[in-house]
Formats: C-alpha cells, structure tokens, sequence
C-alpha cells in the first residue's frame, strides 16, 4: 500500500499509510485500539474506499482479482454468517458462488478440527467455532494470501495453540500472512515480521527479532512506541 488514507469527517483512520506484506512469513499487524488496522483491513479488500493512495495485492486492486477467494483469504472482525444456516452450507454457498469444487467445503472444515459440526447452524456454534468456520472460510479457496483480524479471539488456549501452528505452517508453504492481535506474547510467538501503527500512522516495520533486540521485548517495544495514548 502507499500513501493509504481513510478520513472519516475530521477523523483521520489511517494517515499516508505506506508498507509492502511479503510472502513466506507471518507478518504482525499491532496497535492499540481505534489505531486503523481494522480500517486498513478493509480497505485491502475493498470493503472500504480510501480518501487517498492506493492498495494492491499483487499488483492489482482486490476488486479487479478474479474469483477473490482463490487470492485472498480473510477473516474479519465482524460476523458474516447467516445465523440460521448450517456451517457446511454456508461454505458451500462460498464455494460455488467462487468457483471452487464443493469437496473443499469438507476438507477445510476437516482442518478447522469443524469435521464433526459440519451440519450445526451457525448460531448454535461456540465462539471459538464460529472464529473456526471464520478461518475454514477464509482458507476454501486455499489462497496465496491471507488477512486475518484478530484471528484468537474467542480461542481457548488449545486454539490459541492450534492458530498459531497453521499460521506458522501457511507462512512456511510461501504464503503471505497478515495479522492483526492485540496479543503481544501471541504475536511474539507467532510472527516473524512486524508493521505497528498508531493513530493510523506507521510506527514501525521492522523483523520481530530487530524489535525485540532494540527493545527488550515486544511489549516494552510496543508500549514504548505507542506511549501517551491513554483510552480512547
Ligand atoms: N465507520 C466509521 N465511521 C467513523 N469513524 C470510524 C469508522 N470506522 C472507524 N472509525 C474510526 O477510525 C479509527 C480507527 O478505527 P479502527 O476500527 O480501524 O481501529 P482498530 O485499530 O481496528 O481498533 P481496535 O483494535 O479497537 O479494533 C477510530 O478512531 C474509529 O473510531
């Protein structure tokens, strides 16, 4: 992205915002709350319009890819499953409307560790299974590249566990992996790479070994380099 910028009125969301997410490695995208990086996110998938710069995966705009799934993988915050469908419906509705073969639909829930709740509707799901269905969703189209906002939500500690070992696994098949978490301790056994932002402006980009090296850790790191901003 270069130059990305998202005004709300007299809000600033994300301020000349310019970095590059590369392939191979898990990249960490931290700030504190209200900062952008959900604002970011959707701008990457074109679910928000910038009021300025530009965003490309691979060189071009997400609305121009085709069939999207197959590029690009996320899992937002917010949740986008119709409350009353079954989980394997709704991945297979995903499917056929992006042209990808339905029996993906159940080796992705296989993957998910979903295999056995295939046919649950959505809003009888636990959270961390609807987080889970979240992630199946984002991986059906088994996409080079994946955006993932605050992906343990929900997650007990073995799905911590679990996430932080297919994000790991994704990056080292050569996929780019971009995720948010406001989970200093996970994010430091997660990622290899870090972009933190704070009031929608780039505070760092830089390997989680350098950070963690000129700051002692990643939190002392991170709450040096957004001190000062008290609740917002
Ligand atoms: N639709 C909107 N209308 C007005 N302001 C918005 C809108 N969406 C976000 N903002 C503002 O933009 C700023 C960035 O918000 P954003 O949700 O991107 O931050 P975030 O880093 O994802 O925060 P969190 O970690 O709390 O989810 C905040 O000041 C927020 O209030």
């Amino acid at each position: 992205m270069r130059d990305l910028e998202k005004r709300y009125g007299r809000t600033v969301a994300v301020d000349r915002l310019s970095f590059t997410v590369r392939p191979g490695m898990v990249t960490g995208f931290l700030g504190p709350n209200g900062a952008g990086k959900s604002t970011t996110m959707r701008m990457m998938l074109d679910l928000d319009h910038p009021t300025g710069g530009q965003v490309r995966i691979d060189g071009v705009r997400y609305r121009d890819l085709r069939r999207p799934l197959t590029k690009v993988g996320a899992l937002l915050e917010a949740k986008s499953t119709h409350a009353g469908r079954r989980a394997y419906d709704h991945l297979l509705w995903l499917a056929q409307t992006n042209g990808i073969p339905a029996s993906r639909v159940s080796s992705v829930l296989e993957l998910v560790g979903l295999g056995g709740v295939g046919r649950r509707r959505a809003k009888a799901l636990s959270l961390g299974m609807a987080q889970r269905l979240g992630i199946a969703a984002a991986l059906l189209g088994d996409p080079p590249v994946l955006l993932l906002d605050e992906p343990v939500n929900g997650l007990d500690p073995e799905g911590v566990h679990w996430i932080r070992g297919l994000l790991r696994g994704l990056a080292a098949e050569g996929r780019t992996v971009f995720v948010s978490s406001h989970l200093m301790s996970e994010m430091s056994l997660t990622a290899d790479h870090l972009v933190v932002i704070d009031r929608g402006r780039l505070l760092a980009d830089v390997s989680l070994a350098d950070f963690v090296a000129s700051h002692g850790s990643l939190e002392a790191g991170f709450l040096s380099l957004t001190a000062g901003g008290g609740a917002r």
